[in-house]
């Protein structure tokens, strides 16, 4: 593994009562890239992100961090070594402001889940760090509104945030962009261009212009296989890749 690969698999095998859901994944995530995966309904990209997180173990194979090997670690310990996942494992909640929730997440970033006992006003020195993370995820005109009041785009800007707190060198973006309308794709598209500054980002995106946008490079899985991985436009061309999934998008 060279210095520049920020996430690896070798070899990955996840096996469900018999079934083969993650088929001798390898793959390399470099550092400082944004990578998708991408592949039809079925393919084993939540399984492959579950096993990346530490959500799920391997059946066998070894996922490393930075070189390090994380597969037998749980969640808490990987986002402390610098890989989380928003989505997931952030829970905003509800009751709170824009604002208590960030200051919630700071005090406790790798909580999993999330239980907080001390005062909000206890948190007011996290104050500084968490309106800069809301300036970067787009919510700094929001910090007051209810958690509860916003509307599903911004939701996830928030649970980006969230993440945040937890000063990833690698995260983990499940499906970013699902459920939104245009609007509310192209404010995730600059989100994450953002977040991606100074770290690494693999996203499962369905969406294939939000992928090409965005990805310097990326994987295609089918049947728990690597079927072809590379920057976007070479993959794009692949015959198989065509034929598997992009054909869908080229015939529409
Ligand atoms: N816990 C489980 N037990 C049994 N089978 C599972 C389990 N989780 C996933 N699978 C199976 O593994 C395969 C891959 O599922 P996975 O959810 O990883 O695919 P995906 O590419 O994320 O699909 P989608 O795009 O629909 O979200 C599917 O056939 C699914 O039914």
């Amino acid at each position: 593994m060279t210095a520049a690969t920020a996430l690896e698999a070798r070899h990955l095998v996840k096996d469900f009562r018999g079934f083969r859901a993650t088929n001798d994944v390898n793959l390399q995530i470099r550092e400082g890239e944004i990578h998708a995966i991408i592949g039809p309904n079925g393919a084993g990209k939540t399984t492959l992100f579950n096993l990346l997180s530490g959500f799920l173990r391997p059946t066998s194979g070894e996922v490393a961090l930075f070189g390090e090997r994380i597969d037998t670690l749980p969640p808490h310990a990987i986002v402390r070594r610098g890989l989380s996942r928003s989505f997931q494992i952030s829970s905003v909640f509800p009751s709170l402001t824009v604002r208590e929730n960030l200051l919630v997440a700071l005090e406790s970033p790798t909580n999993l889940p999330k239980q907080f006992w001390t005062p909000l006003s206890r948190l007011e020195h996290l104050g500084p760090r968490a309106d800069q993370i809301l300036a970067d995820v787009g919510l700094g005109d929001a910090p007051d509104r209810l958690a509860a009041d916003l509307s599903h785009g911004e939701k996830r800007q928030l649970e980006i945030g969230i993440s945040l707190t937890q000063e990833p060198r690698v995260l983990l973006l499940d499906e970013p962009t699902s459920g939104m309308g245009s609007e509310g794709i192209n404010r995730v598209i600059a989100l994450v261009r953002q977040v991606a500054r100074g770290r690494t980002v693999v996203l499962v995106e369905h969406n294939m212009s939000v992928v090409s946008e965005l990805a310097d490079r990326i994987t295609v899985l089918q049947y728990g296989q690597v079927l072809a991985s590379g920057r976007y436009d070479e993959v794009r061309r692949d015959p198989r890749v065509i034929e598997a999934y992009l054909g869908e998008e080229a015939h529409a």
